[in-house]
C-alpha cells in the first residue's frame, strides 16, 4: 500500500555500542545505521545477544559503552518507539478489543481505531473474546496491533514472526513496508525470513 510519509525524517545511529548484561559483555563496537522507511534484522544463534541490544536500543537496559543516537527527534513531540517483546502482554479476563484500547490509552491512540486495527491483523471477529483464550498467533496478532493503534516511528520487534502461520507472515511483511512507506523505522530480532523491501541483517555472534 503507498502511503504518504508522516513521521518526522528520523535516523537511528549508535557509535561503539556495547550491550550485554549479567556481567557479559555480548556486542561490542555495534556501529548502525538506520535510516527513514528502512529496517534492520538482527540475526545470530541462541543467547547472541539480539534482545539484549533492543532492550538497550528501547532504553530499557543501559548500554555498556558507545552512544545511541536518534537524530531528528524533537523531544516534545513525545515517544518515538515500540518495544515489542517476544511476550505478548495479553491479561486474561481482559477481551481482545479491551486489550487493545487499554494499550491505546496507555501508549496514545494516535493511530488507527482499535476496531480497524484488529481487523487489519485479522481478529476483527474475535474483538469481544477473552483476549487469554487467543492461540499464540492470534496473540502475536493482537501485539502487531498495538503497534497500529499507537502511531510511533522506531518499532523496535522481538521475535514478531514467532508463531505466525503463512498468511500472518505475509501481514507482517505488509505492515513494516506500510511502516516504511510513511517513513518509519525498525530494527527486528528474528530466526525467521521476513519479506519486506528496506530491510538490511545485521549478524550477532555468540554461542548458543
Ligand atoms: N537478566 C539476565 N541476567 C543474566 N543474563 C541474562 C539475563 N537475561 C538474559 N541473559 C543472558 O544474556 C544472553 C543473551 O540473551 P538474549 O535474550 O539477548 O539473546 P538472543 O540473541 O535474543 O537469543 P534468542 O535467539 O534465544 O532469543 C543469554 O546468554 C542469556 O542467558
Amino acid at each position: 500500500m503507498t502511503q504518504r510519509q508522516v513521521f518526522p525524517r528520523l535516523f537511528l545511529r549508535t557509535s561503539d555500542l556495547a550491550c550485554g548484561r549479567g556481567g557479559m559483555v555480548l556486542a561490542r563496537n555495534l556501529a548502525l545505521a538506520v535510516a527513514p522507511g528502512t529496517g534492520l534484522l538482527l540475526r545470530g544463534p541462541n543467547g547472541a545477544g539480539k534482545s539484549t541490544l533492543l532492550l538497550t536500543l528501547a532504553g530499557l537496559l543501559p548500554p555498556l559503552a558507545g552512544t545511541i543516537e536518534i537524530e531528528g527527534h524533537d523531544p516534545e513531540a513525545g515517544k518515538i518507539l515500540h518495544h515489542c517483546g517476544h511476550r505478548n502482554a495479553v491479561r486474561a479476563r481482559l477481551g481482545v478489543a479491551e486489550t487493545l484500547k487499554f494499550w491505546a490509552a496507555i501508549n496514545g491512540a494516535t493511530g488507527m481505531p482499535a476496531g480497524a486495527a484488529l481487523e487489519r491483523v485479522g481478529l476483527g471477529r474475535l474483538a469481544r473474546l477473552d483476549a487469554a483464550y487467543l492461540s499464540a498467533g492470534q496473540q502475536r496478532r493482537l501485539a502487531l496491533a498495538r503497534l497500529l493503534v499507537s502511531r510511533r516511528p522506531l518499532w523496535l520487534l522481538d521475535e514478531p514472526s514467532a508463531a505466525l502461520d503463512a498468511e500472518g507472515q505475509a501481514l507482517l511483511g505488509s505492515l513494516l513496508e506500510e511502516h516504511f512507506a510513511a517513513g518509519g523505522l525498525a530494527v527486528i530480532a528474528t530466526h525467521d525470513a521476513i519479506a519486506a523491501d528496506g530491510l538490511a541483517t545485521l549478524t550477532l555472534g555468540g554461542a548458543a
